[in-house]
């Protein structure tokens, strides 16, 4: 089955947010534990037994996990792996992207199942050029996995690259909307939903143009902690807003190291996001 019929799947069975496992040192020394690979193991392993089971994407952050070394990695392993046991869909956020030959090799680690990283989908870098991704797309198609490519990020910084205009093929556009053509040429005439979605924060603001109707999934962070809302969802996205899973990491984990909290944050947030349309 494919990533994007897994994904639709996935937000109408559990609802609409990702919850990212993001163990900044901070936040494991609020949970009273060490900032160390056994600090690590046990924020991340309870935050995948707390909410994996009842929410419909988790996202770990690769950063917060290879700060640790090889030991940090094979923690992320157990997180991708009992996340997946445990229903959830994996979204692995690296933010990958280099020349070709280089990206199959990220690919391969990310999206292949005989890697133990392997993965749902992964968060993926067009800056590049969009051509650079082929390899993550080729790997993915074959494997029935998923890609996330940033469009419109939620930081501040975002716009100075994003909303350059650009020539392309596509006509005079915005580097966000020349990405999310690509998109769409991708996605085109899959049913119900194209498998390469992207990457828009839910903190965006303006009007900035984006073209939404790409018929893929869209991962919005920034709801919450960054100061995203419902009806910052509606706003940007709207008649889009119904392939939207709103991304919050520290907003849920911040609830812990209860896991009867963390679930009640999950619960909130799904009930907030339901239903969502413009
Ligand atoms: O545009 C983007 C893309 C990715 N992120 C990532 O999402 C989480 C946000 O964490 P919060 O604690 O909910 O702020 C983090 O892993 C970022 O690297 C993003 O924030 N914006």
């Amino acid at each position: 089955m494919t990533f994007g019929t897994r994904y639709v799947a996935a937000l109408a069975e559990r609802g609409r947010l990702c919850v990212g496992i993001d163990p900044h040192a901070s936040l494991l020394l609020d949970w009273g534990l060490d900032d160390t690979v056994a600090g690590l193991e046990r924020f991340a392993l309870s935050v995948v037994e707390a909410v994996a089971p009842y929410c419909s994407l988790v996202k770990p952050q690769s950063a917060f996990y290879e700060r640790f070394g090889s030991a940090g990695v094979a923690v992320l392993e157990r997180v991708i792996a009992e996340s997946r046991d445990a229903g959830a869909l994996v979204l692995l956020d690296v933010k990958r992207g280099d020349i070709g030959s280089t990206s199959q090799a990220y690919a391969d680690a990310y999206l292949d199942p005989r890697s133990p990283l392997a993965a749902d989908a992964v968060t993926v870098s067009p800056f590049l050029g969009f051509g650079s991704l082929t390899p993550f797309v080729d790997t993915a198609r074959a494997h029935d996995a998923g890609l996330f490519v940033l469009a419109a990020t939620s930081n501040k910084e975002g716009p100075e690259i994003q909303q350059a205009v650009t020539t392309d093929e596509f006509g005079r556009r915005t580097v966000s909307n020349t990405v999310l053509d690509h998109l769409r040429v991708l996605n085109d005439g899959a049913d119900p939903l194209g498998s390469f979605g992207a990457v828009v924060g839910a903190t965006i603001g303006g009007d900035r143009g984006l073209e939404l109707a790409f018929n893929g999934p869209i991962l919005a962070p920034g709801y919450g902690e960054q100061g995203g809302t419902a009806a910052d969802i509606v706003r940007i996205f709207g008649a889009a807003a119904p392939h939207v899973a709103a991304s919050s990491s520290r907003g849920v984990l911040r609830a812990g190291p209860d896991a009867e909290r963390m679930r009640d944050a999950v619960r909130r947030a799904n009930d907030e996001l339901a239903g969502l349309t413009a």
